[in-house]
């Protein structure tokens, strides 16, 4: 029901025009555009595009008015949500959880494909889940990203790691780099004691209904493991404590996590009930895109599609972006 919902949504071009921080933005790109009138590099343009959020590097505190902030229809920015590309357990066909498993050849080629149909979408940030298959299709997607900006994982062993270990001393480099935030909160459930097990053979040992009551209802977990409903838990909570101020504050961000921790994001972010989540299924490697704007989540695009076009929407604004990469990288 779910898909046939996001199979009929009203593609718009003409959409949201974008303010705020993006006026900022605007702003930089004219005094750029001046300056290499009047002879100087194309580096200013590029600063202008990298100085898109103010403030993105370090993390800047953001308004500890969130109703403000909630409240601000002037500020509009993207988020991305990724689920990672096919791992070698997916190859498999084995539950996966927590268990920290990289990226198949395929999984590897759905990021870098993922990539490039995001690769005129601004992202200042970037978060992933602490297990290395999300990790890596973050990394392979930005490779493909026309601005070219570096992703830097930030440590968070400890405050000494945070603080002096990513340490970076020139402004110009730090412009140039978005900072991607590792959280075990984004982790995919912890499946339990269904971890390693082949998915098929378990639906046969088990009997079909109770492995899918297993993998989809809301609140029923799998043996010793998380239920959705407690996935949730964690996850929307990171969400909404750490992502939601970034994007009220003006920031882009990407989220590369995984199926499940994603449904529970997407059941909230688009008001889903426990019963609508059921039938949410999230492809490997296929970025979803929505508009933040006065405290609401607008998706855009289809969850399937092969051509960028044919995914996104562009609002005024992301035209606006992509018309500056034009520029920059034609
Ligand atoms: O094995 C897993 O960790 C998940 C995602 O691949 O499986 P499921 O589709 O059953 O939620």
């Amino acid at each position: 029901m779910f898909l046939k919902t996001i199979g009929t949504i009203q593609l718009n071009s003409s959409g949201n025009e974008w303010g705020g921080c993006n006026k900022y933005s605007n702003y930089s790109l004219q005094l750029a555009k001046r300056s290499c009138m009047y002879g100087q590099s194309k580096l200013h343009l590029l600063h202008a595009l990298s100085s898109h959020s103010p403030g993105l590097y370090p993390l800047s505190p953001v308004s500890q008015n969130t109703d403000d902030c909630k409240n601000n229809t002037s500020v509009e920015s993207a988020l991305i949500l990724i689920r990672h590309g096919e791992s070698l357990w997916n190859e498999k066909n084995l539950f996966t959880g927590c268990v920290n498993v990289p990226l198949s050849k395929k999984g590897v080629e759905e990021a870098v494909e993922a990539g490039k149909r995001i690769s005129n979408i601004p992202v200042d940030m970037i978060y992933t889940s602490s297990l290395i298959r999300a990790q890596m299709t973050a990394m392979l997607a930005m490779t493909e990203h026309r601005h070219k900006k570096v992703p830097i994982i930030q440590h968070n062993g400890s405050d000494r790691a945070k603080e002096y270990w990513s340490q970076v001393s020139s402004e110009e480099t730090k412009r140039q780099s978005i900072p991607v935030i590792t959280a075990w909160e984004l982790n995919e459930r912890m499946y339990g004691e269904l971890q390693g097990l082949n998915k098929q053979e378990t639906a046969e040992r088990y009997g079909e209904e109770k492995v899918h009551e297993w993998r989809r209802s809301y609140d029923i977990p799998p043996p010793n493991g998380e239920s959705l409903e407690m996935c949730s838990q964690r996850a929307v909570a990171y969400f909404r404590e750490h992502v939601e101020p970034q994007l009220q504050s003006g920031k882009h961000v990407m989220v590369a996590s995984h199926a499940n921790s994603l449904r529970s994001i997407i059941m909230y972010l688009e008001k889903l009930t426990p019963h609508e989540v059921t039938a949410l299924e999230l492809p490997t490697g296929t970025p979803l895109l929505y508009i933040y704007k006065g405290g609401e989540f607008i998706r855009r695009g289809r969850l399937v599609g092969s051509k960028e076009a044919g995914v996104y929407a562009y609002t005024k604004s992301l035209a606006l972006y992509r018309e500056k990469l034009d520029e920059l990288f034609q």
